[in-house]
């Protein structure tokens, strides 16, 4: 399913079709009869829309290379055209901005344990057994989840992620590598804790903690080969709860001198910020625990952050950080309903999404759409003397999903959108998949005519139509810097589906 991906060609590639996506917040672009080519290197190098007529005279190699006036040997040229194909679109790679890539074993395991009791009870007790004394039995277990859930979220259509590992340095390197072998896009970090008094059993000390994060960090950069760098590290203070503050101290200058990325949690549960202000008393708020040790910055992705006031949302636009909403997890851990809506559009934040697996029950960035629309719904439901409508649209959604996630882990001119000098990092997306769940009616065709206005009902019915009764069955390829790594159709029916 995964693709070997040293076996695979580079060669120039020309797709032609439907592309969906949101450069900008909240506003969906559709683009049909749409020609775009990819380099070697897997960059987008041309791209044309609307060239319907065009193509269908002369045909799409003869039409890039007349529009480029290149002389290419055609047998060097692939070619992809999904232009007569109606229920199919190219989508940019969704990008899961957080997941516990070691929680992988416990999906759907602690309903309705609130946080503090959910870690203790499930979390740290699985996390702790990634640290396990037995150096190749730890490896052994790591290996096998860790490649499951590379394998998982690329079936999904997760071209990029942002992984919380464990305290372990090991087995932390060793997500590294099946990333990197995987060909997916990715941000690892190990987890630091030093000071869980709640279950002691899970932490190392300060000195183990720095030793630690410099051998993961150092193996992480030196694996990536020097043409293309698809895995990085980030700074992982798991949440202040369980930091020092002598290292989140550390945490932050490391991230300032090695100018590295940084993900936590901040304000998922009242119960946790209760804690919060007795820990740190000293602190004005839970944002400003981090501000204050150099860790909220425009690469910085702070996780849940559902109960904030007014000057933590203030203080978190200022730094530019990104807040990664996780409604899937805010739901099964009953943590709460997060005004995203707000926090997008009043304080102009940035918001992409996470599955925070396994807070989150399901690794796909699609379902996790569809929960933060229905937890939108069920706050407008029951804030309606608020002036702010809260309701998320599809197309804010997609957004968070796409370019929201990019601009998160600081990669906005790289991935997120299909734009000139980006890279090739796309899911094909095809509602009429042989193992799809959707049944199709003709009933949508009725705006097929070919006015502007009605293509755009036709994709926004389309596109509701795959976010709320799709799966992941309808992925059904999937790019990272512009190689194939997931291709549904060499295999037999019915093998990648996790929705079933
Ligand atoms: N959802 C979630 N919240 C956390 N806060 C601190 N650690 C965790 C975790 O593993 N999952
Ligand atoms: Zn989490």
């Amino acid at each position: 399913m995964v693709e070997k991906i040293a076996a695979q060609e580079t060669e120039y590639t020309l797709y032609y079709g439907t592309f969906v996506h949101t450069p900008t917040l909240g506003k969906l672009e559709i683009l049909k009869y749409t020609l775009v080519g990819v380099d070697k290197s897997g960059t987008i190098d041309f791209m044309k829309q609307d060239v319907h007529n065009e193509v269908q005279d002369i045909g799409v190699l003869s039409f890039y290379k007349q529009e480029t006036k290149r002389t290419v040997s055609t047998s060097s040229i692939k070619v992809v055209d999904i232009s007569n194909e109606q229920l199919k679109f190219f989508l940019p790679g969704f990008i899961d901005t957080h997941i516990h890539a070691s929680q992988y074993p416990n999906l759907g395991v602690g309903l309705g344990c609130p946080l503090l009791e959910w870690l203790n009870e499930y979390t740290f007790p699985l996390e702790s057994s990634f640290t396990e004394n037995n150096r190749e039995e730890k490896l052994a277990f790591a290996q096998d989840v860790y490649s499951k859930v590379v394998k998982k979220t690329l079936v999904c259509g997760t071209t990029c992620a942002s992984y919380f590992a464990t305290i372990d340095a090991d087995t932390t390197r060793l997500l590294a590598d099946l990333c990197l072998e995987a060909g997916q896009r990715a941000f690892v970090g190990k987890v630091c804790m030093d000071d869980n008094s709640v279950y002691p059993e899970y932490q190392e000390d300060y000195d183990t903690c720095v030793k630690s994060m410099e051998e993961v960090n150092s193996h992480i950069e030196s694996i990536n080969p020097k043409s293309e760098v698809l895995v990085k590290p980030i700074v992982t203070p798991r949440f202040a709860p369980v930091c020092s503050r002598k290292l989140l101290s550390y945490l932050g200058s490391l991230a300032d001198e090695k100018n590295l990325p940084v993900q936590t949690h901040l304000s998922e549960n009242t119960k946790e910020i209760e804690l919060v202000r007795t820990l740190f008393p000293e602190c004005k708020n839970y944002t400003s625990v981090y501000d204050d040790y150099h860790l909220l910055k425009d690469t910085t992705i702070l996780a849940h952050s559902i109960h904030l006031d007014n000057d933590e949302c203030n203080l978190i636009q200022k730094k530019g950080s990104t807040i990664a909403h996780c409604p899937m997890s805010n739901s099964f851990i009953s943590s709460g309903e997060s005004p995203v809506k707000k926090y997008l559009y009043k304080y102009n934040i940035n918001v992409s999404l996470g599955t925070d697996v396994s807070g989150g029950f399901k690794p796909s960035i699609l379902e996790t759409v569809k929960h933060s629309i229905l937890a939108s719904q069920h706050l407008h439901m029951h804030t309606k003397h608020e002036s702010f409508d809260p309701r998320l649209t599809v197309a804010d959604t997609i957004y968070m999903a796409t370019m929201g996630g990019a601009t998160g882990v600081g990669l906005q001119n790289v991935v997120g959108s299909f734009a000139v000098g980006k890279k090739w990092d796309t899911q094909l997306i095809e509602l009429d998949s042989s193992d799809s769940n959707i049944d199709i009616f003709g009933w949508n065709d009725r705006f097929l005519d070919g006015t502007k206005e009605s293509v755009i009902k036709y994709y926004t019915n389309l596109l509701n139509i795959w976010v709320f009764t799709g799966d992941d069955r309808n992925c059904t390829k999937v790019w990272c810097n512009g190689r194939k790594v997931i291709d549904k159709s060499k295999q037999g029916a019915g093998m990648t589906a996790i929705n079933n």
